[in-house]
């Protein structure tokens, strides 16, 4: 029986990998897609931003798909496949797996190849990596994460050449090409790209000795020296979110708001985390709902970068409180929470209530 090819999507918090295959997806050479998504973090937002009709779509959410939820993502490509057999679900022809930011995607690309009921059905085509070219260089500095993504390409995607000026870029590929020169870099412009570019590619013809020779074994069995999945035994819980944590003091800060933002104080807000916490701030991405805006305003930051808020066509389902997502390094709650509560205040004299600690009991 042929097997079905996989493409992993991987690359860093925020570089790009939802906004190319929302594009791609759109794609008539993309019919036939299954996709399956993985975020770090309590609530999931992505899923809302790539569904396409006619695409499966499985979402694995409460953790890296490298490590916390691996053996959820062997059950769902088994269970993808079974569904494909039987005809009791959409006919597809690939699958498509868009890895959380901090995923290791060796330990993906090992539990491919290793798992014999997985290695009997699928083989994976090629591992594509986002890479942004804005905030790449200091990522690469202090993420293992980042660095072993980048290694394990077969194509890097540069995001973000636009906010760039050429002669960074030119470092970043240089760089890129010292950490993998195996692998094609390809400028990928607001996700605009080619999928021949991206599936099709059979990268992969000796995959077990590509994994092996680029990259350590299997860092999910490695006992030390990996930064990825050290947590995957010990989960630590972080009590605000009910989510386990990554590494290294990596959380995902997750804050739902029931009323609707007024502009002025959600710009206040993120300004003001950007400005004094940006360095710590992984990745922030929302979905809000703004007074006298119909559509739901999509929002994403990266460390003190905030881009063009953007907006859905619909809510997605009845829920239409505003959901934020930081991943953050060594920040606490408190630290997003008290700047939310300031922004509240700043916004009139004494603010909506005029008690700037009632606010928090608008966090839901
Ligand atoms: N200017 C610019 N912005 C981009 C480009 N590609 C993506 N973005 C923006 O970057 C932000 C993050 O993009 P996403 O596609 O959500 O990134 P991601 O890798 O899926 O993020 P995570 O799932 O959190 O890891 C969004 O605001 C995108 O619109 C690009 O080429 N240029």
């Amino acid at each position: 029986m042929p097997r079905l090819p996989v493409t992993l999507l991987s690359g860093f918090l925020g570089s790009g990998k939802t906004t190319l295959l929302s594009r791609l997806l759109r794609q008539t050479r993309m019919s036939g897609t299954a996709v399956v998504m993985n975020e770090f973090g309590e609530i999931a937002l992505d899923h809302l931003l790539v569904a396409t009709a006619g695409v499966q779509t499985v979402l694995l959410d409460g953790g890296c798909v490298c490590c916390a939820v691996r053996d959820d993502l062997a059950e769902t490509l088994l269970s993808l496949h079974a569904g494909r057999e039987a005809q009791d679900a959409p006919a597809f022809e690939r699958v498509v797996i868009e890895t959380s930011g901090l995923a290791d995607p060796t330990a993906i690309a090992a539990l491919l190849l290793r798992d014999p009921a997985l290695a009997a059905r699928f083989e994976l085509d090629a591992v594509i990596v986002t890479v942004d070219a804005l905030h790449a260089s200091g990522q690469l500095d202090t993420q293992a994460e980042a660095v072993n993504q980048v290694m394990l390409a077969d194509r890097l995607l540069l995001t973000k050449v636009d906010l760039v000026d050429t002669a960074t870029r030119e470092a970043l590929c240089e760089r890129l090409r010292m950490l993998n020169p195996a692998a094609m870099q390809l400028s990928c412009a607001h996700g605009e790209i080619e999928p021949s570019q991206v599936i099709g590619l059979h990268a992969r013809g000796d995959t077990a000795l590509d994994v092996t020779r680029w990259h350590v074994a299997d860092p999910a069995q490695e006992s030390g020296g990996h930064q990825g999945c050290k947590h995957d035994a010990s989960r630590d819980h972080d009590p605000t979110c009910g989510h386990a944590a990554h590494d290294h003091g990596i959380r995902a800060h997750c804050i739902c708001i029931d009323e609707p933002f007024d502009w002025t104080v959600l710009s206040s807000w993120l300004g003001s985390v950007a400005y004094h916490h940006g360095e710590n701030i992984l990745r922030m991405k929302a979905i809000v709902q703004v007074q006298d805006e119909a559509q739901p305003i999509v929002m994403h930051g990266v460390q003190r970068w905030l881009h063009e808020p953007g907006t859905l066509p619909a809510w997605p389902g009845e829920d239409r409180r505003s959901r934020f997502v930081f991943i953050v390094r060594n920040l606490p709650r408190a630290a997003l929470t008290d700047a939310l509560d300031a922004a509240w205040c700043e916004a009139g004299p004494g603010g909506a209530d005029g008690d700037a600690h009632c606010r928090a009991a608008r966090l839901v």
